[in-house]
């Protein structure tokens, strides 16, 4: 909806039927509200996205490996939207884009923004990583609006590994909120989860100050304190004690999963996550999950 202010845009979906509905309303389902801009051509056939210059992966990421696998995307560059580690391979979204796509620049879009607020136009920065610095300058500039500010990083590790698990930390906030452990018990776990986050990273190769920048703290913050956060209501739900609906799009539910077998692999401490991983699996409950958080032996900061 953003990008359409600037030319044409191609919005492809596997649902023939949504589609339909989409093209006659201009209204999208997920986006109650937003009208669709003329200047968006929606599609059934994915085939009329291949002579695209770019194209952004905007689906799940456990989705993301079957998906380029069964259609390998014949463009220059390929921008993945989504934010998580895939369980099956332990790997981000650039890797399988470079696996299944090897003609294309794999690129990550991420940080703190909720699609809502960017269709609605509200003011949003974000990371634009690139390994290519320059193909990473001409996504910057081809994806900025007057609204949506990217910044631009060839820390691709860095941009991925914030983004993905900053959810895993925003599920804990939720939960930590949920159970009434208070504002003070959130901050503490979001202090701590960070310095997991920065752990793992550094382990693999990420810059600190990407961790420390839109892609991991901004969007930390963003996820552990807004209800309209996905992760962060689930944890919440969880913390609670009630219900949530499971079609719902949670990736910090598997990416807890995937980095804790990553750091188990690597030798690692994150308890945050590793708690997250065994409360998502129902391995233990919530009021267990922090007396064992809590009884960890002091340490230094
Ligand atoms: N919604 C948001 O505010 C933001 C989402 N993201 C990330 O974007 C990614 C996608 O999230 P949402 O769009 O919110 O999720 P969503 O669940 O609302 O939408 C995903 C869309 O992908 C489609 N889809 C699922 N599997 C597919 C497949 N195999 N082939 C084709 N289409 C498929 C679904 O039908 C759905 O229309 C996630 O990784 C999320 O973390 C990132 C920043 C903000
Ligand atoms: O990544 C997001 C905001 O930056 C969206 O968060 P949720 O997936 O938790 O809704």
């Amino acid at each position: 909806v953003t990008l359409a202010q600037q030319g044409p845009v191609t919005l492809w979906a596997r649902d023939g039927a949504a589609v339909e509905t989409m093209r006659a309303t201009r209204q999208i389902p997920r986006l109650p509200g937003v009208t669709l801009p003329e200047t968006v051509r929606v599609t059934a056939d994915l085939a009329e996205t291949d002579t695209a210059g770019v194209v952004l992966l905007a689906l799940p990421m456990q989705a993301l490996g079957a998906f380029l696998a069964d259609h390998p995307r014949p463009n220059p560059a390929l921008v993945a939207c989504c934010k998580g580690i895939d369980l099956a391979t332990g790997r981000g979204p650039s890797a399988l884009i470079a696996e299944t796509c090897p003609n294309a620049q794999p690129a990550v879009l991420t940080g703190p923004s909720f699609a809502a607020d960017i269709a609605r136009g509200l003011p949003t920065a974000l990371t634009l990583a690139c390994a290519d610095a320059g193909t990473g300058a001409a996504l910057q500039l081809a994806l900025s609006t007057p609204t949506l500010r990217l910044y631009r990083s060839t820390d691709v590790t860095g941009a991925e590994l914030g983004g993905a698990l900053k959810n895993v930390i925003a599920i804990a906030a939720g939960v930590t909120m949920g159970a009434g452990l208070g504002d003070s018990a959130r901050a503490a776990l979001m202090t701590r989860g960070f310095a997991e986050m920065n752990r793992l990273a550094a382990a693999m190769g990420a810059r600190p100050e990407t961790l420390a920048g839109l892609s991991g703290l901004g969007d930390l913050v963003l996820t552990c304190t807004s209800a309209q956060s996905r992760n962060y209501r689930y944890g919440h739900a969880l913390g609670a004690g009630e219900t949530f609906d499971p079609r719902t799009t949670v990736e910090g539910a598997a990416t807890a999963g995937a980095a804790a077998a990553i750091a188990a692999a690597r030798g690692l401490e994150m308890p945050v996550t590793e708690m997250v991983a065994a409360l998502v699996a129902r391995r233990i409950g919530v009021e267990d999950a922090m007396a064992a958080l809590l009884a960890r032996p002091l340490k230094e900061e």
